[in-house]
């Protein structure tokens, strides 16, 4: 059993429909270029009313000072997660200033970038282990893209961490079963469309994770 963040909301019925399902973690895209971004103030509205134990996640892809301020007015986020390419001494940069918990994505593509994993584990307060995008995609994440699971079989790092990249409902009960992962984070694998989540899919998807 693995417990679930759904990434990329934008919609309250959506909201409602993860919230209903188990989730414990909620994404919200903070990065103008995607698919599923929203505002600060769409995120507080969506987040009004969320139960005790649910975790407001705000996604920033290299975000300036600025605009982590602007966000952080406008809505009480509880975690932040870096998804860009941010350094470790950026990471611990960004954990001062916001005063939250800070996640930090890393892409893996092969068995040479486990090792950013034990370097970002030092300023990071969690790991999000996720498929590296393609060369020259206009997205970091969100691109439903898996990476070879078996990399991570045996391994541990300094912080807890989530497993991310191509999850459906289909394929997460064996990554999970695989990896030991103990979260997951989907975005593409519960939409019927780039930036469309589906409270079905939703629904199966945290089923089939948390067992
Ligand atoms: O979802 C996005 O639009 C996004 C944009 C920029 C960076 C990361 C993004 N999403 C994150 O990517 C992973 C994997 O997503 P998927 O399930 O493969 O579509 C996940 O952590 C999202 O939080």
């Amino acid at each position: 059993m693995a417990e679930v963040k759904i990434c990329g909301l934008r919609e309250p019925a959506h909201v409602t429909a993860a919230v209903a399902a188990g989730a414990r973690y909620l994404g919200f895209v903070f990065f103008p270029k995607s698919p599923r971004a929203v505002s600060g103030s769409e995120a507080a509205a969506l987040t009004t009313d969320l139960p005790v134990g649910v975790a407001k996640v705000g996604l920033f892809v290299d975000p300036s000072d600025a605009l982590l301020t602007k966000v952080l007015d406008a809505v009480a986020l509880d975690i932040v997660q870096l998804h860009g390419h941010e350094s470790p001494a950026r990471v611990a940069e960004v954990k001062a200033l916001t005063g939250l918990p800070v996640m930090k994505a890393v892409g893996i593509s092969g068995p040479e970038d486990l090792v950013l994993l034990t370097e970002y584990g030092v300023a990071a307060d969690l790991l999000l282990v996720d498929a590296k995008p393609p060369k020259g995609a206009d997205l970091p994440g969100g691109n439903g893209l898996a990476f070879d699971w078996r990399l991570l079989v045996g391994r541990r790092w300094l912080r807890p961490w989530m497993l991310a990249g191509g999850l459906t409902a289909d394929n997460v009960a064996e990554a999970v079963r695989l990896t030991g992962a103990p979260a997951v984070d989907v975005s593409s694998g519960v939409e019927s469309a780039p930036g469309v989540k589906d409270s079905a899919r939703i629904g199966a998807f945290c089923r089939a994770a948390r067992g």
